[in-house]
């Protein structure tokens, strides 16, 4: 999942741009880039790492320019290669950067048509160079020296009649100003915000609201599914829904691990539907596992803090926070390789002894995904002295890849692909391992905003919203993607960087 940024001001926009980065550094942290517009000249400066580790004072004194975007990413196509960090940069037509958080499931196909129909070249295997060519493509449509509005949302509809999968997105044209859009389903989120100042109102676009609120902005609201915002770089504001069908399916897995809880997405507060998941999930325990003898509730920082705090309130339990994070490592779920993940949870998390001595303790997490985490932990909640250890998950079994963004390529690597609960209770060797139901997830993020009717909840049933995605696709995917295919193309994956503010 990665994290983006556009702003349009009236004064230099490098400080917000990386101070809303950093508000969205949780949805990645292998590379961070920032593209400025300073009046004809583009200024970029992106590379892998954190956003405090890529930019320097003399990379931001030269990100100078009152408009720009950003972005940090948690790669799913592709490698991670700093050629292939955010934003992109096209040159033709006027000169255009893009940065996209999502993922094409169709990417092959636009790649093959690009280079019929225009000989575009892709440099790299990133699909969001591909769709900065599709869009690039669509603009050159218009023959004429300046881009009108209209122009700018008919490449857009284009675009979404091509392209499939998941996208939230933010451009700037050089010398017209910056444009955002978000996929027909509107399954990777995407919020907007503006600021008044002395000079005129000031935009802000962002994958997380979180972003909006931390650098001074405020927080409109959610650009719609399909919908296309542009901003020209005089500050006049133009939107249009520029899809033919669009619908709503948001994400759930954002509101289960992959959003700040401090954000609203599509009208929900995700720190309000993990309260609901913990509700739901104690009404379960209290329902279903009423014999089981439980003497405290953990959570197993950081995500599922909320959830278990409200499962101890509904379970009349005490809480305690059993296990201390080191702030300084980061998630583990999103690092890259499967050793690097498995070496950062005992390094993430230690456990507090006194409260696992001789007690029956419920663990609690947001999600199990690969069963890096639920495995090391409860071994470590034994060796810290835990007589029982039980565990609770609020999301339901992960069974099925994720094409849309979220970096689950491979059916294989998931604990719960083909596994009922007591199997993948006795691989992470629980006393106990409960699961969520898919209905209570889906009722506790939905009671937030009843008008979402449906969600995009693939991992956990197998159903693609986008509807292109047969058994063929996820086995190219798998074959492209699991981690020792990974681990085989990063070796070679060093390709000098064009148009980049180096060190
Ligand atoms: O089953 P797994 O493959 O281990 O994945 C699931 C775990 O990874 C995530 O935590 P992460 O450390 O990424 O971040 P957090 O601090 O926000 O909880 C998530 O919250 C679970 O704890
Ligand atoms: N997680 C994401 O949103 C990734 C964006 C894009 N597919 C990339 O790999 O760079
Ligand atoms: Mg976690």
């Amino acid at each position: 999942m990665c994290g983006v940024v556009g702003i349009v001001g009236n004064q230099p926009v490098n400080q917000a741009l990386y101070d809303g980065l950093t508000m969205l550094q949780h949805r990645g942290q292998d590379a961070a880039g920032i593209m400025t517009i300073d009046g004809q000249t583009l200024r970029l400066r992106k590379s892998n790492g954190l956003v405090r580790d890529v930019f320097h004072t003399r990379h931001m004194r030269r990100l100078s320019g009152n408009m720009g975007i950003g972005h940090v990413r948690y790669p799913t196509a592709g490698t991670s290669s700093s050629a292939e960090a955010q934003p992109f940069y096209v040159n033709s037509p006027f000169g255009i950067a893009m940065a996209h958080n999502g993922n094409l499931t169709n990417a092959a196909d636009l790649q093959a048509a690009l280079f019929e129909k225009a000989r575009r070249h892709i440099n790299t295997s990133s699909d969001s160079e591909i769709l900065l060519n599709i869009f690039a493509y669509e603009l050159m449509e218009s023959k004429q020296l300046e881009l009108s509005k209209d122009e700018i949302f008919s490449a857009v509809a284009r675009v979404h009649e091509q392209v499939r999968g998941a996208y939230g997105v933010v451009a700037v044209i050089i010398g017209h100003g910056l444009v955002a859009f978000r996929d027909p389903h509107g399954i990777r989120p995407l919020a907007l915000g503006k600021r008044e100042t002395p000079q005129g109102t000031e935009y802000m676009v962002a994958s997380e609201s979180v972003a909006i609120d931390g650098t001074g902005f405020t927080y409109e609201r959610d650009v719609e599914p399909g919908e296309a915002i542009y901003i020209s770089e005089q500050g006049e504001f133009f939107n249009q829904q520029c899809a033919a069908n669009p619908v709503h399916n948001p994400c759930i897995f954002e509101y289960v691990y992959f959003a700040r809880p401090d954000s609203t997405i599509d009208g929900v507060s995700v720190y309000a539907s993990r309260i609901n998941m913990g509700r739901k999930l104690g009404e379960k325990i209290q329902r279903e596992y009423a014999d089981i003898d439980i003497d405290v509730i953990v959570p197993i920082p950081e995500t599922a803090c909320d959830i278990a705090l409200e499962m101890s309130r509904v379970l009349n339990i005490p809480y305690r926070q059993g296990f201390v994070k080191n702030r300084y490592i980061g998630r583990t779920f999103i690092m890259p390789g499967q050793t690097q993940r498995r070496k950062s949870v005992r390094r993430k998390l230690n456990a507090i002894s006194a409260e696992f001595k001789g007690k029956n303790v419920l663990l609690v997490d947001d999600s199990i995904v690969r069963g890096t985490t639920s495995e090391q932990i409860i071994e470590m909640a034994r060796e810290a002295g835990a007589k029982n250890v039980y565990f609770a998950s609020a999301a339901p079994e992960i069974r099925y890849p994720n094409v849309y963004g979220i970096d689950m390529p491979s059916a294989n690597e998931l604990i719960g692909f083909g596994r009922e609960a007591d199997e993948i209770g006795a691989i992470i060797k629980a006393d106990g391992l409960i699961y969520q139901d898919l209905d209570d997830l889906i009722a506790a993020v939905k009671s937030e905003n009843e008008s979402l009717e449906k969600f995009e909840t693939s991992v956990f049933n197998g159903e693609y919203v986008t509807g292109d995605i047969n058994q063929a696709y996820l086995d190219r995917l798998d074959a492209a993607r699991n981690d020792s295919a990974r681990a085989d193309d990063d070796q070679d994956s060093t390709n000098p960087e064009l148009y980049n503010e180096g060190d």
